[in-house]
């Protein structure tokens, strides 16, 4: 057993799990007119409330107990401390450090990182006007009207996602992304853009991922077709990097990057100077605001009391589904089409950092780690998948988010919008028993024998988990600070799993037999290096390339 398992706080869960789990949620509200105000908190302009769970006042002392037995507080503590975290790699682990608004300094290897920070910063507001102002030129003497971020992973899932999430303030040129190594990605993206009025940002926090490599050399290729001069280049691309010499060498003027630190894992950098074509689509005050958000949740996670801290609490009911109730994922499922990529920045966010199964001690865990995350916007996802949610065999707890006002208040949408998420969680959490369905049906003066068979199909178990994340609008802010509360439950859920949530090994392996067979792509000559199907599928692919 490993030590997770064997704490005292585990067993004591395991105990509970079987005392409490065959309660209904149903009953629980029936009995309980508090219930809302004993399971929901507050911060900001963000309601959190996690009454629909399957959790009595002992379920969250006994998850407490384990956030404190597994040292949440202390880890916590080290992290904003500057000290090396992630353990594997001997790093550092500051997002919060690149959105320490008051400065506070923290310290790596005994030197304050906030100089830096700030200086990056003001060297991203002075880019970002000067191109934003159209007083960044292209080579013919023509504003920025597009921009095109190079990148993959981390460096492509954040800004993505967050200038989606901001298209209602974006004031500054189109912002697109290619992240792709398919030709067609980069393609498809250039056909409508004008080499002369088009910048490019390469984004890679090593400088060395394939991809973006390749996709950046092709849009180099790109503007020099049309552009004819190296010298042009350095009005047309920009590099946000952690390797000045690999932008060297791929020649861009390191006048022209962006840096940041090895301290910023690549998922949690949309913070840092990844973040650039957030800040020249919406401008740098705006990007500033959203680091403002985030800063106010990492001040409410450093100094909250477990029980009162929103991504703790969030953290341990994860904990409570994936190793009490053997849930296998989580949804999370926004009512805002603005947050329609939220799900899929979480998807890196939430299984690269949590997706391992070795812990601290180099031990094979023995219980479930980092759930899959998976989600649509609402109301789309009723129309598709949430049968499943609510009829399905399988248990699935989603967080549900959703602003109180529109940026968009079309005649009736928004509370079309409101009353479904609001339903949503009202059924999930009641269902419908048997009698009501008969009752329901006898109603609609159906015949017995009739009601008797349709019956079954007509009831819902009910008593399945949602948390709810209501804010007032979506401002640049209120996303800075939606993402940090799932920055820091992914941490939290880490530390008690006892895992390294800031290494991502897993995908290396793919990487490295990757560059064995691209070689073995270059002629016609059949593969025999392979197990079978590896074998047979290059020769495959050979045969029908050919013809
Ligand atoms: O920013 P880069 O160095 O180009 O890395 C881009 C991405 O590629 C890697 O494969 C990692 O899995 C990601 O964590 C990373 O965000």
């Amino acid at each position: 057993m490993t030590s997770l398992t064997r704490s005292a706080a585990w067993s004591e869960l395991c105990a509970h799990y079987a005392q409490v789990c065959d309660l209904h949620m149903r009953d629980m509200f029936d009995s309980d007119p508090g219930r809302f105000d004993r399971f929901s908190l507050r911060l900001g302009d963000i309601v959190f409330d996690y009454s629909k769970n399957r959790i009595t006042e002992r379920t969250m002392d006994l998850l407490m107990d384990l956030a404190r037995e597994t040292d949440v507080e202390g880890r916590r503590n080290a992290m904003f401390a500057g000290e090396a975290i992630n353990f594997t790699e001997g790093r550092a682990v500051l997002h919060v450090a690149l959105r320490n608004r008051g400065s506070r300094p923290i310290l790596v290897n005994g030197e304050d990182v906030m100089p830096h920070v700030n200086a990056v910063l003001a060297k991203m507001r002075a880019f970002t006007e000067a191109v934003r102002t159209g007083a960044w030129k292209g080579w013919t003497g023509r504003p920025i009207a597009d921009v095109v971020n190079i990148g993959i992973g981390g460096s492509d899932l954040g800004p993505k996602m967050v200038t989606r999430a901001l298209a209602h303030y974006a004031d500054g040129p189109r912002a697109h992304f290619v992240s792709n190594v398919d030709g067609t990605h980069l393609a498809e993206t250039l056909k409508h853009l004008d080499p002369e009025t088009t910048l490019f940002i390469i984004a890679s926090k090593t400088f060395t991922t394939q991809e973006t490599m390749l996709n950046a050399a092709s849009a180099r290729r790109w503007l020099l077709d049309a552009a004819g001069d190296e010298r042009h280049v350095a009005r047309h691309f920009v590099a946000l990097s952690t390797n000045a010499k690999g932008v060297a060498d791929f020649g861009i003027d390191t006048a022209n990057m962006f840096e940041f630190w090895d301290w910023v894992g690549g998922r949690y950098s949309l913070w840092s100077a990844i973040g650039m074509s957030i800040a020249l689509s919406v401008g740098m005050t705006r990007f500033e605001e959203l680091l403002d958000g985030a800063h106010m949740v990492d001040e409410h996670f450093r100094t909250a009391p477990l029980a009162e801290n929103i991504p703790v609490v969030m953290a341990m009911l994860g904990v409570w589904y994936n190793n009490f109730f053997a849930c296998g994922t989580h949804a999370i499922l926004p009512y805002d089409q603005y947050l329609d990529r939220f799900p899929a920045y979480f998807q890196q966010g939430d299984m690269e950092s949590n997706g391992k199964s070795v812990n601290r001690d180099g031990e094979p865990v023995d219980y479930g780690t980092g759930p899959i995350i998976w989600g649509e916007p609402g109301t789309n996802g009723q129309h598709a998948f949430f049968q499943l949610l609510h009829q399905g065999t399988k248990l699935v707890p989603c967080d549900f988010l959703a602003p109180a006002q529109s940026l968009n208040p079309l005649d009736g949408h928004h509370d079309v919008l409101i009353s479904n998420f609001l339903a949503q969680t009202e059924a999930l959490m009641r269902g419908r028993t048997i009698a009501e369905a008969r009752a329901e049906l006898t109603a609609k003066g159906m015949a017995p024998e009739r009601m008797d068979a349709l019956a079954p199909h007509l009831t819902f178990t009910g008593n399945r988990p949602t948390n709810t994340i209501l804010f007032r609008r979506l401002t640049p802010a209120t996303l800075g600070a939606l993402i940090a509360l799932y920055e820091h439950k992914i941490f939290v859920q880490g530390t008690v799993w006892g895992i390294n949530s800031f290494d991502q090994m897993g995908v290396e392996l793919g990487k490295k037999l990757a560059g064995a067979i691209l070689p073995e792509l270059t002629n016609d000559a059949p593969v025999t290096a392979h197990d079978a199907s590896t074998n047979g599928l290059i020769n495959a692919f050979k045969a029908l390339r050919r013809g």
